[in-house]
Order: C-alpha cells, then sequence, then structure tokens
C-alpha cells in the first residue's frame, strides 16, 4: 500500500466548503500513521469564477490530473446570477473533470442506518450500491438549439451510448455484485421506450451475464424502480444503470435512507489512468449555506471511499463505524456541522 496520498481538494460552493473541512480532519485522522496526506487546496467554484472569470483550464486540469485522488465539496452558485446560467460551473467543472478523468463508474452506496429516519413506514433492510455510468448518457452535452428564443424552437438532448462505455460499466457492476452476499444485479432502464439505449443495455447485461453464473439478474424499468426505491428497496442488492437515471435514484435513495446528508460517492477511474474524485451526492445546498445545517456525513463517508480506494479497508470500515455510532446515537438530534464532525472524529479517537 502506498505511504502517501496526494490529494486534490476543490470545496466549491455553499455547503461544500464547510462538509470538506469536516472530512478533511476524518480523514487525516483515519489514515494509518506511516501514510502522508498531502493536501492542495483549489479555490474552483461559482464563486471563483464570479470574482476571476476562472472555471476550470486546461492547465488547472493538468495540475489536477497530478494528484493521487480529489475530493470535492459541491458546486454551483446563486441560481439568480444570470452569468451562471445554463449550468455553466456543474458543465464546465464538475462534469469537465468527471469527462476528463475518465469517471465511468460513479459509485453510490445506499445504506439505512440504524436510527436514521426514513420517510418510509416499514423501510426494512436498506443495503445496496448504485453503479452510475459516468461519462456518456444525457450527461455528453451532444444536441443543439434550433430557432433559439421562438415560439419554433427545437432543443435537443441527445443520450450518447456506447456499446464500450456501456459494457466497462456492466462488467464492473457484475464484479461488485459478485463480491456481495446477495449477488444480484438490477438493471434500471427504459427500454421499453428508450428502444435504442436501453435495448442495447440489457443486450450487454444479458451477455456479460454469461460470465456471472453466479450473479441474479433483474430488470426493472426507471419508473417502476422509484416505486420499489419507496415500496421495497430491500429488494435492491446492485443496480447498474446510466447517467442521467442514475442521477436521479440516487437522490431517492438519499431521501429513503435519511437524507442526503448521509449519501456519499466516488467518481471512480478503475483504470488509475487518472485520480478518481470522491464527493458527497449533495449538492451546494444554497438555502442553507453559512447556517451550519449541513451534515458533513456524506462528505466524511465519501472519505471513507477513498481510503478503500487506495486499499486503506480498515480505515473506510473505521471511518464508517464511527459515523453508524454517530447517527445512531445522535438519531434527529439539531446538531452544527461542525458539532457532527467534531463528535465523528472523537469517535475514531
Ligand atoms: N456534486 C455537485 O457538486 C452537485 C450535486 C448536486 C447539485 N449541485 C448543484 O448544487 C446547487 C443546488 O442544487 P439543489 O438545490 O438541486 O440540490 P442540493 O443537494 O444542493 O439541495 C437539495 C436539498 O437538500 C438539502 N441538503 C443538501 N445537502 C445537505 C446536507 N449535507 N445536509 C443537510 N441538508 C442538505 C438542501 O438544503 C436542499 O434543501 C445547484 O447549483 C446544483 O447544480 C452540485
Ligand atoms: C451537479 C450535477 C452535474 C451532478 C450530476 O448530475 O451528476 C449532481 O447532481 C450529482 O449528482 O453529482
Ligand atoms: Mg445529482
Amino acid at each position: 500500500m502506498r505511504d502517501k496520498i496526494d490529494l486534490g481538494i476543490i470545496g466549491g460552493d455553499g455547503i461544500g466548503p464547510e462538509v470538506v473541512a469536516e472530512a478533511r480532519k476524518v480523514l487525516r485522522a483515519a489514515l494509518p500513521e506511516n501514510v502522508e496526506l498531502v493536501e492542495t487546496v483549489y479555490p474552483f467554484g461559482a464563486k471563483h469564477f464570479q470574482e476571476t472569470d476562472e472555471i476550470l483550464d486546461d492547465e488547472s486540469l493538468e495540475k489536477l490530473a497530478q494528484h493521487d485522488a480529489l475530493l470535492l465539496g459541491a458546486v454551483g452558485g446563486d441560481p439568480a446570477d444570470p452569468r451562471l446560467a445554463g449550468g455553466i460551473i456543474e458543465r464546465g467543472l464538475l462534469l469537465k473533470i468527471r469527462f476528463a478523468f475518465d469517471h465511468y463508474i460513479n459509485l453510490r452506496p445506499v445504506r439505512l442506518w440504524p436510527n436514521t429516519t426514513s420517510p418510509l413506514s416499514d423501510p426494512g433492510e436498506i443495503d445496496f450500491i448504485v453503479v452510475r455510468e459516468g461519462t456518456e448518457g444525457a450527461y455528453t452535452g451532444t444536441g443543439g438549439t434550433m430557432r433559439a428564443g421562438t415560439i419554433h424552437e427545437v432543443a435537443n438532448e441527445v443520450s450518447v451510448n456506447t456499446a464500450f462505455g456501456v459494457e466497462r460499466t456492466v462488467r464492473y457492476a457484475f464484479e461488485l455484485a459478485q463480491q456481495r452476499d446477495r449477488k444480484k444485479l438490477t438493471l434500471v432502464h427504459k427500454k421499453n421506450v428508450l428502444v435504442n439505449a436501453g435495448v442495447m443495455w440489457n443486450r450487454i447485461v444479458n451477455e456479460v451475464a454469461t460470465e456471472y453464473p453466479d450473479v441474479s439478474v433483474d430488470y426493472l424499468h426507471i419508473d417502476a424502480a422509484t416505486i420499489f426505491f419507496v415500496t421495497d428497496p430491500s429488494r435492491f442488492d446492485v443496480i447498474v444503470t446510466d447517467n442521467l437515471f442514475g442521477d436521479i435514484i440516487t437522490d431517492l435513495a438519499g431521501a429513503v435512507t435519511g437524507g442526503i446528508g448521509l449519501a456519499a460517492s466516488g467518481n471512480i477511474n478503475p483504470d488509475g489512468t487518472f485520480p478518481s474524485m470522491f464527493e458527497p451526492v449533495h449538492g451546494s445546498a444554497p438555502d442553507i449555506a453559512g447556517t451550519g445545517k449541513a451534515n458533513p456525513t456524506a462528505a466524511i463517508l465519501s472519505t471513507a471511499l477513498l481510503l478503500r480506494h487506495f486499499g486503506y479497508d480498515e480505515a473506510a470500515k473505521r471511518v464508517e463505524a464511527a459515523c453508524e455510532a454517530d447517527v445512531v446515537e445522535a438519531g434527529d438530534a439539531a446538531r452544527t456541522t461542525n458539532e457532527i464532525g467534531e463528535a465523528i472524529l472523537a469517535r475514531l479517537a
């Protein structure tokens, strides 16, 4: 195992820097003593763009590429600012990194912890993981607008799905399913309507399935999947899905398992050619930024994914156990971002 992690950090906007501050403390404390943590903090985000006109140029991207991994809070500024229209920061910063660093696996574990409040009356056991494709689908920016601003405007947003991109994602999901107790993979798509992409996803899942005879395969249309997220979430083990469906269902999963403030994610480049990037599922939450109400647990749990990514399984387990113990003990008690971070940190000591 490596004895040094060179980490690039982008706190970003809103609650991003607030939750990242807590995550950094926990990460440092969780790492084995003989592992050096080198941190470089970058100012990128909507605020930085408003002040400097810079989003993320190629030179900065090259600097980010030199790190072993990246930790990101969240980006996204004031929706009322016309300069930020069109997702300029989300696309020019966050998606630029995911695409440039070939983060084709967007890994989003979902768990209902004891004593966590779920809006479901009888949630049962929830412990599944969403393997969201991260570099294709509706996110490529393919499309365009004709006759903009007129009654005759046509706006096309094309979902791009390549056999290469789908196959590597599906294979990753099967590998993951094979390592888990239940060994069950559910493809979530919309093959009854998205007949080109959906049919290809389905075919590739069935083809790869022949190499994993011990993994059982299930299929759900995305609309039906949202029903089961609420009525029977324990049926899921590993879900594989495209970029946009994966975005939507992981916010839903966060909401039914005790809140988006607990949902972690990793944008993984499994080949190791580029740094993987770890971030909470949630956004910059402008409605609570600066109030101390943000839950940093999702960001802290994202560092557990980072630790596991580098093989520090014991350290990852300690972070997860500390978060779990904190959730179990504190329940819904109103605490500040800093209080939650300190409580989790104290449990690691
Ligand atoms: N990875 C990212 O950087 C990322 C992810 C999602 C959204 N965004 C951006 O963030 C901005 C706001 O987006 P949004 O409002 O749709 O989604 P959001 O996730 O920021 O907020 C949705 C709701 O969840 C709450 N919430 C989010 N994180 C929380 C936490 N840690 N603790 C407690 N409550 C929390 C917010 O207060 C809000 O009520 C937009 O600009 C969006 O594009 C960025
Ligand atoms: C901000 C946005 C581009 C991003 C996405 O859609 O992937 C976010 O919602 C997420 O879930 O990480
Ligand atoms: Mg999202």
